[in-house]
């Protein structure tokens, strides 16, 4: 993919590091830029494992060729790259990023793939953004809006959602002790936004992930506000040598917490 696509015009400040809100507002951008490019290309071949294969491919060249020119000091961890751990292993500032998140469902047609981009620094979820390019939305920790904690109604329940092919075994658990509708969709990212927009009460998954399925997902969630965790309420995982991440939980505090007292209690 050439460079000269739109990007950002911002670049690091060579005199220090760039602040948070910087690294938000060009995981924004290249998300979109990204999801623009993916847009193009589905619009430009017919259904299918090629389209599949051809938007990893491409997805990934453009997002880390763009990541490697506005931050050339950082480390990369993509999906479609390297699983070599030695090049990030202690890096200050890694980017984890998902260049096609839903493959299967944008080779085939529909509009649950997305694009996900974010940045850990130290080992902690520092900045990230999801973009949603076949549903027009886009968002990003620094800016996303804050969603209210209601509490639980224990009459009405809750409504989670869940991967569409490989649906939590927990679901049952919580189904003895709330009303429990699920909301099947694809794409990690595609779920969570389902929780920051209030349409959806929480996004369970277990079974297993790797860490560019859900850091900019969960950056995007704790910037709303959101809690993210481990099904035993620990951290997500980020930066080890292994991407594997088991499972994880996001919703609203209130939600979270209730959720967590039945699988822990
Ligand atoms: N049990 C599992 N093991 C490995 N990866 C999984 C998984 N369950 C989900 N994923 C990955 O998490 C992302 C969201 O999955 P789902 O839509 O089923 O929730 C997908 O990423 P990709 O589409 O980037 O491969 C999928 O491959
Ligand atoms: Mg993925």
């Amino acid at each position: 993919m050439s460079a000269a696509r739109n990007e950002p015009t911002s670049t690091a400040d060579t005199t220090g590091e760039p602040t948070l809100a910087e690294d938000a507002a060009l995981a924004r951008e290249l998300a979109d830029a990204t999801g623009a490019l993916l847009l193009e290309l589905r619009d430009d071949t017919g259904p299918g494992r090629d389209r599949e294969y051809r938007g990893d491919a491409e997805a990934h060249e453009f997002l880390v060729g763009a990541l490697q020119r506005h931050r050339p000091d950082d480390a990369v961890l993509s999906e479609e790259g390297t699983q070599d751990p030695a090049p990030r292993r202690g890096a200050h500032r890694l980017w984890i990023v998902d260049p096609l998140d839903g493959s299967s469902g944008y080779g085939r047609g529909g509009d649950e793939w997305g694009v996900h981009v974010a940045l850990v620094v130290d080992g902690a979820l520092a900045a990230g953004a999801v973009s949603l390019p076949a549903r027009g939305e886009l968002a990003d920790s620094a800016t996303v809006a804050p969603l209210p904690d209601t509490p639980v109604d224990p009459e009405r329940g809750l409504t989670i959602t869940v991967s569409r092919s490989r649906p939590p075994v927990e679901l049952r658990r919580l189904a003895a002790v709330f009303p429990v509708r699920t909301v099947a969709l694809s794409a990690a990212g595609v779920k969570t936004l389902a929780v920051v927009d209030g349409e959806v009460d929480a996004y369970l998954h277990s079974g297993g992930q790797y860490e560019w399925d859900n850091a900019a997902p969960a950056a995007v969630a704790v910037g709303a506000g959101l809690r993210v965790t481990r099904l035993d309420g620990s951290p997500l995982p980020f930066g080890a040598d292994d991407p594997y991440s088991p499972d994880l939980l996001i919703a609203r505090p209130a939600v979270h917490d209730a959720i967590l007292d039945v699988l822990l209690g």
